[in-house]
Parts: structure tokens; sequence; C-alpha cells
């Protein structure tokens, strides 16, 4: 997943079918002004936790974004390459609950069970699907909603590896965390997580994690 080459970044010119860069133009009290801001899809996510054996599920993948803006200024050519022996693709792996866009037209707990299944392989009965809370994934450039749900899955849930749709190039790997390794997570100074992560572990140590359970699940 780390192995990570030949990049090379440019302006976005052609329309994509995922962001859409706009400028605002309004009046706010009276004065005119502009603003810069990224139009993109909405997306849910989900706070797996097996309780067979005690353990988050969560995934670990290359994001391009994280990568670039580890990159310093002096690293990035006017040609747009970026040398990677120099600034290799673990900076960009990050950890994250297992979520998506929704880019389909089912509800919101349907694109949830999707995506449990194709990132983290359990096939998940919609009813386990609990509404944790709706919240903007982005509020100075992207103002787009995430919806993330809590679900409680067992082993026999487990269908597949996981790791996501080959078609879309998804490349993605199951982290099973135990509840000391969260707290430990959440000790750090920095990770590199989205908020919502953030705030679903600290979600569930409080909702959620068994008092007592003070080591690591294997
Ligand atoms: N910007 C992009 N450029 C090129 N291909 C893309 C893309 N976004 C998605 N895709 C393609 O669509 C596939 C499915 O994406 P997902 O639904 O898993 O969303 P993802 O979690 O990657 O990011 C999405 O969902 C997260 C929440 O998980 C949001 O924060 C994030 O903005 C959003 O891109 C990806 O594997 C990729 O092929």
């Amino acid at each position: 997943m780390e192995a990570v080459e030949d990049v090379k970044v440019e302006a976005l010119t052609a329309a994509s079918q995922f962001v859409k860069p706009l400028r605002m133009h309004y009046r706010q009290d009276k004065k005119d002004k502009i603003w810069d801001l990224v139009s993109l899809h909405d997306s849910v996510s989900v706070i797996l936790f097996n309780t067979d054996r005690q353990v988050l599920v969560l995934v670990r993948q290359f994001r391009p974004a994280v990568y670039y803006n580890s990159v310093p200024e002096e690293g990035r050519q006017a040609s747009g390459h970026v040398d990677t022996s120099k600034y290799p693709g673990c900076s960009g792996i990050t950890l994250e609950l297992c979520a998506g866009i929704v880019d389909k037209k089912v509800s919101l707990e349907e694109m949830a069970q999707l995506e449990a299944l194709e990132e983290c392989g359990y096939d998940v009965p919609l009813k386990n699907f609990d509404h944790v809370k709706t919240f903007r994934s982005g509020v100075g450039v992207s103002g787009d909603r995430q919806t993330m749900f809590y679900a409680e899955v067992t082993d026999k849930m487990k269908v597949t590896e996981g790791g996501g749709l080959e078609a879309e190039g998804e490349l993605i790997e199951v982290v099973e965390m135990g509840l000391q390794e969260v707290k430990e997570l959440m000790a750090k100074p920095e990770i590199t997580a989205p908020v919502g992560l953030l705030f679903a572990l600290t979600w569930f140590l409080q909702h959620k994690a068994p008092s007592n359970t003070t080591t690591t699940a294997t």
C-alpha cells in the first residue's frame, strides 16, 4: 500500500465526478464578498464493533490529499512531480472509520451496509445500524455532510476479507483495534486521521466501551 511512485500533481481542469471547485459571490451585511469552495458528495461512516473479539474494525488507506499536504513547498516541483524517494507514500496513509461517499439512490443505512461489506468484509443486517450523528465533514472549503452510524458485528458476519472494490482501484487494509490500543491512540499528540475518527472513538469510549476492559483483545 505504501508503494506509491510516479507522483505528479496538476490543476483540475476537466470535470470531475467527485469534486467541483466553485466560487460563490454573495452580499453579507451589505458588503460584497466571494468565497472559493468545493462541492462534494455527502458521505456515511460506521463505527464497527466486533463484540465477539471486543475490537473496533477500522481501515487504513493511502489518501492522495493527505500525502500532498504532507509534502513541503520545496518538495513540490514546478512540473508537478514529487520525489517519492524523499517523500514516501507512507506519509499519506490514514486510519479511518469504514466510510464512503453517498453516490447511490439508496438509504444512508444501506450505503453504510454496502461499505461495511466492501471495505471490511462484514455482511451486517440493516437493523444493526444505529444513527450516531450527522455533521459537516468540512466547513471552510467543503460543506459536505457525513452521517455516522454504530453497528455491532460478530465473527459470523465476516464473509470476505474486505479491502475495497478492486474495480474502483480501492486498496484498503482492515485494522482491528482493542480498547487499550484505542485509548493509547487517543493519547497521542498527533495522528493521521480525520476528526470524525476522533469523535467516533471518544463517543465509543464514552457510550459503548465495556468499562472494565483494559487489555487488547487478540
Ligand atoms: N476525490 C476522488 N478522486 C478520485 N476518485 C475518487 C474520489 N473520491 C472517491 N473516488 C473513487 O470512488 C471510490 C469509492 O470512494 P468511497 O465511497 O470509498 O469514498 P472514500 O472513502 O474514498 O472518500 C470519500 O468519502 C470520504 C468519507 O469516507 C470523504 O471524506 C471524501 O471526501 C470522499 O472522497 C474510491 O475508491 C475512488 O475510486
